[in-house]
């Protein structure tokens, strides 16, 4: 595995102030400049009979704030993997996760939970949308078990304007196009104040001109302070990345 670490320029949002995107979303001021921390990361899965299967071995990433980082490499090589680990939905089997400094070894179940709630938003391969639901309901699903579902639709209405679906916002999910999905799913991951965003495969399937879009996006977010851990196959996405490292 090859790191680049290249030239991470975004600088953090340092502000004592809440600060008002242009997404209006509410970039809460960084505690920490370095949100997102994996220390010496080893993922093996055991069991199911099979052998056990190491898929990553002392894997090290530190991102800055407002920065973007892209997992690239061949299927199979760990980079969903690891984006789980990351977002604390999967333990390491060895190694730490630290989030703005804290390891999530420190903390149990519940602070994990709540600390992922806070801080981290995962878009997983697809966008997983619940059908039933308006484009605008799925944006505010995270809102649901706070009740804050009322004080952040005005949030919600404008992420969606964000990602170009303002006009988009009472449709359900399967009269949108495959890009329009990605974009609520993303929208959704942003609704609660995300600094960092945990995004797999987000142009996969998406001709050139939808890619394009959501890399966009991508790369908007940065720049309102959010962080962005990218895997992707997209030679164009890995091209805007601030630093990327090539799984083998
Ligand atoms: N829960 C699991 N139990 C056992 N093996 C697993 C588990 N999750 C993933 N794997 C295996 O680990 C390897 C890495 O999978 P992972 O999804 O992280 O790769 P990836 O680089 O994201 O692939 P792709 O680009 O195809 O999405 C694969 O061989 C996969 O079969």
């Amino acid at each position: 595995m090859i790191d680049d670490p290249t030239t991470n320029v975004a600088g953090p949002v340092d502000t004592d102030e809440e600060v008002q995107t242009r997404s209006n979303t509410i970039v809460r001021p960084v505690e920490h400049q370095m949100p997102l921390e994996l220390r010496d990361v080893t993922i093996r899965y055991e069991g199911g009979g099979a052998d056990p299967l190491t898929i990553v071995e002392h894997f090290n990433l530190g991102l800055e704030a407002g920065t973007m980082h892209c997992l690239a490499g061949r299927s199979g090589s760990g980079k969903t993997s690891i984006l789980t680990v990351a977002a604390g939905l999967t333990l390491p089997t060895a190694g730490e996760v630290l989030w703005e400094g804290e390891s999530l070894d420190e903390m149990d179940d519940d602070e994990i939970a709540e600390r992922r709630r806070a801080l981290i938003g995962y878009v997983d391969q697809g966008g997983a949308l619940i059908d039933g639901m308006s484009a605008l309901e799925n944006v505010l699903l995270p809102a649901v078990p706070d009740g804050q579902v009322a004080e952040r639709t005005e949030m919600a209405k404008n992420l969606l304007d964000l990602v170009g679906l303002g006009r988009r916002m009472h449709h359900r999910p399967v009269q949108l196009s495959g890009g329009e999905r990605q974009r609520v799913a993303i929208a959704r991951a942003l609704i609660l104040g995300t600094k960092v965003l945990v995004v797999d495969e987000p142009t996969a399937s998406l001709d050139r001109e939808h890619a394009n879009q959501i890399i966009g996006i991508l790369k908007d977010t940065t720049r309102d302070g959010i962080t962005v851990l990218v895997a992707t196959h997209d030679q164009e996405l890995i091209a805007v990345a601030d630093s990327r490292t090539y799984m083998n």
